[in-house]
């Protein structure tokens, strides 16, 4: 027993240690684990240790660690590289994945989103009126099936551009399965094993990338004009700080990156507004009288600007966020024995750590009544961020302090780049959806169903049925 380790969690079998009950579960082992160990404990994840940090300091330990101590590329590159592809985000060193990051946000400004928002809209309204879901005047709506198409729609129509959009509905609908089939964390545990899938992951995100090569070649042959702003345009031509430029095939490979960020954690964040929407009527009642607050009574096109007054909008969404965060595990490989500030604890090289921030957003030491869906708990803590201290790791100012217990955007040198884009998006398709219908759950279904752990994020347990009925 060594003495200044964490308390490791008992286990029946070496290797597999805790992972079953860990991979179906996240939360009900790691709220076990805290009261048993306390907010520092070790458990095996398929022969790995697996060092957790709870709590706003937990959070801290991981998002605020110093990149010589905590790496995320060892951590994550099995999981993402065969996907993405090489050479961008965990296949190259971390101050590469830096400037990538300036690159993307040099793509979502203030100008693209107000291009963005009439694009979304639109793909949001042609999706009710073509799809067979959507038909009559009330029916039901499988949120697993449609929601995941509402976002790929919406997302490739802006942030990805025409040309993407039009392939992914047609020539590359199969290939883009296939590589999404690929986005497991199965993988992140086998990456190697030559399982069908993986063979198909490989096949298709050779296709894809090469979709994103031909659009490049094209629009450097000057046949395209410039009309639209998307992220194709924004990242080609882009040169890092060593003059090396960013090549067509990296473009490429972070323009996949950007699917799949978007596709994965917008799609469980609108599917589990819409299941909770549908079980509060009154929260719906709230988002229809303030678009008629803020759009007037015969609710004027939607913009980005006035997105932004949405409030009731913002706080379903922070509050969706805070009851179902998208990655409930954030991880680093340790690359040299580093101690846990406040306990005697040393943690090893050879383990990972691991931050879960939502459990310190469910907790009722920081939430009261935590376990409850109710988005007026954020009225008034509107601006909570931006008095904080800021500092810059080469893509922008991120707060500084991050012993915060509501991160569902990661903090520090790791911090998500689009949470702007992601709130644009959920806004315009939340205020589109409440214009047009009211969702209710079915007919003796009291709550929103269980989650669903066994995807990259935490999804709502398939079908996510809700009924849908059209505003008069
Ligand atoms: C509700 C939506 C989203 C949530 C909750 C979310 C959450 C997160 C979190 C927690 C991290 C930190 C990961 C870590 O520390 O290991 C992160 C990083 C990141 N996210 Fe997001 N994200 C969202 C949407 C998006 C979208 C739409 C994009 C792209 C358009 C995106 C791109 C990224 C990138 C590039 C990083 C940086 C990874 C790194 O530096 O290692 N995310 N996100
Ligand atoms: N047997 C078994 C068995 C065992 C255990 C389990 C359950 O185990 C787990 C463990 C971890 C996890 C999720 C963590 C995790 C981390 C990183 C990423 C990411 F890197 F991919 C991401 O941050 C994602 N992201 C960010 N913003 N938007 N998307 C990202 C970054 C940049 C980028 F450009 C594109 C990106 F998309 N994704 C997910 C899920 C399940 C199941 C089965």
């Amino acid at each position: 027993k060594n003495p200044n380790q964490p308390p490791v969690v008992f286990h029946w079998f070496p290797f597999l240690g805790s992972t079953v009950v860990y991979g179906m579960e996240p939360y009900k082992f790691f709220n076990k684990c805290q009261e048993q160990y306390g907010d520092v404990f070790t458990f095996i994840l398929l022969g790995r240790k697996m060092t957790v940090t709870l709590g706003p300091k937990g959070n801290e330990f991981v998002f605020n660690g110093k990149h010589a101590d905590l790496c995320a590329e060892e951590a994550y590159t099995h999981l993402t590289t065969p996907v993405f592809g090489s050479g961008v985000v965990y296949d190259c060193p971390n101050h590469m994945l830096m400037e990538q990051k300036k690159f993307m946000k040099f793509g979502l400004t203030t100008e693209t989103f107000k291009a963005y928002v009439p694009l979304i809209k639109d793909e949001v309204v042609n999706y009710f009126q073509t799809s067979p879901f959507f038909s009559g005047q009330s029916g039901k709506v499988p949120l697993s099936t449609a929601i995941p198409q509402l976002t790929l729609f919406t997302a490739s129509r802006s942030l990805q551009g025409r040309e993407v959009r039009e392939a992914l509905t047609t020539t590359h609908a199969a290939l883009f399965h296939d590589l999404d089939m690929g986005f497991t964390p199965v993988n992140f545990m086998f990456p190697w094993l030559p399982l069908p899938h993986n063979a198909k992951r490989d096949k298709a995100q050779k296709a894809m990338a090469k979709l994103y090569l031909d659009i490049i070649k094209r629009r450097k042959s000057g046949e395209e004009s410039k009309k639209e702003i998307d992220m194709i345009w924004n990242l080609m031509n882009r040169s890092y700080k060593s003059g090396e430029t960013l090549s067509d095939l990296h473009v490429a490979h972070c323009m996949i990156a950007l699917l799949m960020a978007g596709q994965h954690t917008s799609m469980a964040t609108t599917t589990w507004t819409l299941l909770h929407l549908a079980a509060k009527p009154e929260i719906q009642k709230a988002l229809y009288d303030e678009q008629i607050k803020v759009f007037g009574k015969d609710l004027a096109p939607l913009t980005y600007e006035k997105l932004s007054e949405l409030q009731m909008v913002n706080n379903v969404v922070k509050e969706i966020l805070r009851v179902h965060p998208p990655l409930h595990s954030i991880m680093r490989k340790v690359k040299s024995p580093l101690h846990v500030p406040d306990t005697n604890f040393v943690i090893p090289s050879s383990h990972f750590v691991m931050a879960a921030p939502g459990v310190s957003a469910m907790d009722e030491k920081y939430f009261k009544n935590a376990k409850e869906f109710d988005p007026f708990r954020w009225v008034g803590h509107e601006a909570d961020e931006d008095n904080a201290e800021k500092f810059d790791f080469g893509f922008g100012l991120v707060s500084k302090g991050t012993a915060s217990p509501y991160l569902p955007f990661g903090a520090g040198r790791h911090r998500c780049i689009g949470e702007q884009f992601a709130n644009v998006q959920l806004g315009t398709i939340i205020s589109t959806l409440i214009r047009e219908f009211e969702f209710s759950l079915p007919p003796g279904q009291k709550d929103v169903p269980l989650v669903d752990y066994n995807s990259m994020v935490a999804l709502a347990m398939a079908p996510a049925m809700v009924h849908w009925k059209r505003r008069a």
